[in-house]
C-alpha cells in the first residue's frame, strides 16, 4: 500500500495537518478551545509510549510490513511469520511474558499487540495466542517452578504454544470438553486421548504449522475411577522443533477463513498420547509422585471457574485490538469526509463535503466519541487490573467490555466503510478488510452473547447477597441502597448515568424475582430457570456493562461530576478536560439513545428521550469544527492509514497507472 502521494511511514504518530478543504461549507462555532492532540494522543496510548514507538519504528521502516491485500493463506502466514521475526530481532520481547516485573511485562506486551493490531491483526492474534494464551496459562496455571522452567523459553520463542480449549463440539461450553487424561500410576504419565471425532481441538491458532507445543485442556480421570476430577491444563508437545510430526498427534489445518488467514488455526487429535505427570500445570491442582490427587478448589465446578478467570485477562487484549482498529476506521473515514463533496445547492457552488452532512455527522461523531471512552475506559482497566480491582470485578468488567466494545468496533467498521462510500470497499483502503479480519473477535475468546450471560450472572448473585444482607449494596450495585436523585440536565453525563441506574433498579429485581418464581416449578434446574429469561438477562448486561463503562471514564478523567464512586486513575492533564467533557457527553447521550430497554421500563420518558435525540446533533454540529483534530486524536500514524485517508484523486491519476 505504498502510495506516492502519501507522506513516508514515520516512526512516531505525528500531529495531523488540517487539509486544506477542511473549511467547513457552514460554519458553526466551535465549543472546545483548540484541541491538544500530542496530549489526548498521550492519553489514547495509555501506557508504555515507547514501546509503542519503537514498534511503529520497526513497522514504518520495513517493507515486510507494506500491506498486500488478497494473498493466499500461505503467503499471508509467511508474511505474518516475517513481521513477527522482525518485531522479536528488534529485542521487543525482552522482559515481556518472562519478566520479574510481571505486570510491567504484561503492560509491554498489550503495547505491542496493540501496536501490532492497528496493522495486521493475525500479526496481534499469532502473538497474542502464544504470548498470553500459551504463556500467560503457563504464568496463571503453573507452579512458580513450572513458570520458571518454561516462560523464558516462551519469551525467547524457542518454545512455540498454542492455546488447545476449544472442541468441535465444544467452544463456549469449555466445561464440556471432552478430550481425556487419564493418569497411568505405572508409567507416571498422563495419557491424552481424543475420544470421538467431535472432541477433536478446533481452530487452534498456531496448531496448523507454526506451534511446537500446546497447552491442552483435558478431562482428568484417576485410576479406578469413572468420574472426571474436571478439566485440566497440560503442557503438550505436538511437534518436534524441526517441525516433525511426534506420534500420538494428528494435525489439521482450518482452511481458509473470512479474514485472519495470516493466523494457522489448526485441529488436533491425541491418540493416547503420553505426557509426563510434571506437564500437569499444578497451581491448583496436582498429582504427587505417589499418585495421589489433590486440589485447592472444593469442586471440578470451582476448578474450571478458577481456571478461567485466571486466563480473563486476555479478553482485554481482544477489547483493546478493536477500539483500536475502530480509531484507524473512524481516522480514515472523518479524513475522507474532509476532502470528498457530493452534490450542490445550485449549478455554481461548490459542491457541499460530506462531513457538513447532517447525517454523516450523526453516523460518524457518536461512534468516534464513544470511542475515546472505551479506549479511556479500558486503559483505566488496565492499570486497575490486578491490583486495584478484585478477580470478580475484573471478570465482570473483562466479559463486558470485551462484548460492547468488539460489537461497537465492528459497527463503527461498518459505518466507517459505508461512509467512504465504494472507496471503502477497495482493499487497499483497509477497513473492510480488517473488518473481516476483527469480526472474530466478537465469537472467540468467549462468544460475546455468553459473556453478557456471566455479567448478568455476577449482577444476580451480588443482588442476592445484598438482599440477604438487609437491603444493603455495594460495589456496583451501591446505588441501588439510595432513592435516586432529581434528574440532572440532559446533555451530561450524569444523565445517562441517572437513566442507566433507574433502569438497573427496576431490570435487576424483575430479573431476580422471575428467575426465582421458574426455579419454583416443580423440577426447575437452576440452568432451567435462568435460561426461560435469557432475554431480560441480556438487558440488565448491557445497562450494567454500560454504567461500568462510563462511570469509570468519568472517574478516570475527572469530568463530569467524577461519575459516582469509580475507583479511576483521574491521572488526565486539563487541557484536556473540555474535550473529554463533551466526548463523554456525547457517548453518554448515543447510549441513552440506542437503549431501547430504557424506555421500555419507564427509566427514560419519551419526551427525554426525544431531547436526548436532539442534543446528539447539537454536539455534532458543534464538534464539527474540530473534525481534523478529532481525526489526530485516534492516533493513527500517516503510514497506517490509507490512500481515501489522503489525496484520493492523485493517487488514481492517470499519471500513475
Ligand atoms: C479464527 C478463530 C480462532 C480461534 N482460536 C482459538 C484458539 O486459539 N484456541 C481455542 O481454544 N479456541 C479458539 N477458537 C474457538 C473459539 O474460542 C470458539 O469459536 C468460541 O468459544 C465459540 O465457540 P463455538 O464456535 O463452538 O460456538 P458455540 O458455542 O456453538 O456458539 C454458537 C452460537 O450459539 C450461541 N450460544 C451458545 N451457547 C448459548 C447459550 N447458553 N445461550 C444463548 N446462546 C448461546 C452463541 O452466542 C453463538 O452465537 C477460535 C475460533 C476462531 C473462529
Amino acid at each position: 500500500m505504498v502510495s506516492a502521494t502519501r507522506p513516508a511511514g514515520a516512526a512516531t504518530v505525528p500531529a495531523l495537518p488540517l487539509p486544506p478543504c477542511a473549511a467547513t461549507t457552514s460554519a458553526p462555532l466551535a465549543i472546545l478551545p483548540p484541541i491538544d492532540v500530542p496530549a489526548a494522543q498521550r492519553h489514547m496510548e495509555g501506557h508504555d509510549h515507547a514501546t509503542r514507538a519503537a514498534v511503529l519504528a520497526v513497522m514504518a521502516g520495513s517493507p515486510t510490513f507494506r500491506l498486500h491485500p488478497g494473498e493466499s493463506k500461505e503467503v499471508e502466514r509467511a508474511r505474518t511469520a516475517a513481521r513477527w521475526a522482525e518485531l522479536a530481532g528488534a529485542g521487543l520481547f525482552v522482559d515481556t511474558v518472562a519478566a520479574a516485573d510481571a505486570a510491567a511485562g504484561r503492560a509491554k506486551l498489550d503495547a505491542i499487540h496493540e501496536t501490532a493490531s492497528l496493522l495486521d491483526y493475525s500479526l496481534c492474534i499469532g502473538m497474542s495466542v502464544h504470548f498470553s494464551l500459551f504463556g500467560g496459562s503457563i504464568a496463571a496455571l503453573g507452579t512458580p517452578a513450572q513458570a520458571a522452567a518454561w516462560l523464558p523459553g516462551v519469551e525467547a520463542l524457542t518454545m512455540r504454544g498454542c492455546f488447545a480449549l476449544t472442541e468441535l463440539g465444544h467452544g463456549s461450553n469449555a466445561r464440556g470438553v471432552e478430550t481425556e487424561a487419564r493418569y497411568d500410576a505405572a508409567a507416571d504419565t498422563f495419557v491424552l486421548h481424543t475420544p470421538t471425532d467431535a472432541a477433536q481441538k478446533y481452530w487452534i491458532g498456531g496448531a496448523a504449522t507454526t506451534a511446537r507445543w500446546a497447552v491442552a485442556f483435558a478431562q482428568l480421570y484417576m485410576p479406578g475411577e469413572a468420574a472426571s476430577r474436571g478439566v485440566h491444563a497440560f503442557i503438550v508437545r505436538i511437534r518436534e522443533d524441526d517441525g516433525a510430526l511426534v506420534p500420538g498427534i494428528l494435525l489439521a489445518d482450518c482452511g481458509y477463513k473470512v479474514g485472519l488467514n495470516g493466523v494457522d488455526n489448526g485441529r488436533i487429535w491425541f491418540s493416547h498420547a503420553p505426557v509426563p505427570r510434571g506437564h500437569l500445570l499444578a497451581r491448583y491442582a496436582r498429582v504427587d509422585a505417589a499418585g495421589v490427587y489433590t486440589c485447592d478448589a472444593p469442586s471440578p465446578d470451582a476448578l474450571f471457574g478458577v481456571t478461567m478467570s485466571a486466563l480473563s485477562g486476555g479478553r482485554i487484549g481482544i477489547a483493546a485490538s478493536g477500539v483500536g482498529q475502530a480509531r484507524v476506521a473512524l481516522a480514515i473515514a472523518l479524513r475522507y469526509a474532509l476532502r470528498r463533496r457530493a452534490f450542490a445547492a445550485t449549478p455554481t457552488t461548490p459542491e457541499t463535503l460530506l462531513l457538513d452532512y447532517p447525517m454523516h455527522r450523526r453516523r460518524l461523531l457518536p461512534r468516534l466519541a464513544s470511542t475515546v471512552v472505551h479506549q479511556t475506559a479500558l486503559n483505566d482497566l488496565k492499570a486497575r487490573w490486578g491490583r486495584a480491582l478484585s478477580a470478580k470485578d475484573g471478570h465482570v468488567a473483562s466479559c463486558g467490555f470485551k462484548s460492547i466494545m468488539t460489537w461497537h468496533a465492528l459497527e463503527t467498521m461498518q459505518v466507517a466503510r459505508e461512509a467512504c462510500g465504494g472507496q471503502g470497499y477497495k482493499s487497499e483502503n483497509r477497513i473492510g478488510v480488517s473488518r473481516a479480519a476483527l469480526d472474530i473477535s466478537a465469537t472467540f475468546e468467549g462468544d460475546n452473547t455468553v459473556l453478557l450471560q456471566q455479567v448478568t450472572k455476577s449482577c444476580l448473585a451480588s443482588y442476592a447477597r445484598g438482599g440477604k444482607s438487609g437491603g444493603r449494596w455495594s460495589g456496583a450495585l451501591e446505588h441501588l441502597n439510595h432513592p435516586l436523585p432529581l434528574p440532572p440536565p440532559i446533555a451530561s453525563m450524569a444523565f445517562a448515568v441517572y437513566t442507566l441506574r433507574r433502569a438497573e433498579a427496576t431490570l435487576l429485581p424483575r430479573l431476580a424475582a422471575a428467575i426465582a418464581a421458574s426455579a419454583a416449578e416443580p423440577g426447575a434446574t437452576p440452568f432451567a430457570a435462568f435460561t426461560a429469561h435469557q432475554v431480560a438477562a441480556d438487558a440488565v448486561a448491557q445497562v450494567h456493562t454500560q454504567l461500568l463503562l462510563l462511570v469509570a471514564f468519568m472517574s478516570a478523567t475527572g469530568t463530569g461530576g467524577g461519575g459516582g464512586g469509580g475507583g479511576g486513575t483521574a491521572r488526565v492533564p486539563r487541557s484536556l478536560r473540555p474535550l473529554l467533557d463533551t466526548l463523554g457527553t456525547l457517548h453518554a447521550l448515543a447510549v441513552v439513545d440506542d437503549n431501547a430497554a430504557l424506555l421500555r421500563v419507564g427509566a427514560l420518558s419519551p419526551a427525554d428521550a426525544a431531547a436526548v435525540h436532539d442534543a446528539i446533533d447539537g454536539l455534532c454540529t458543534a464538534l464539527r469544527p474540530h473534525a481534523a483534530e478529532l481525526a489526530a486524536v485516534m492516533t493513527v500514524p500517516d503510514f497506517l492509514l490509507a490512500p481515501i485517508a489522503f489525496d484520493v484523486v492523485a493517487h488514481n491519476s492517470r499519471a500513475r497507472l
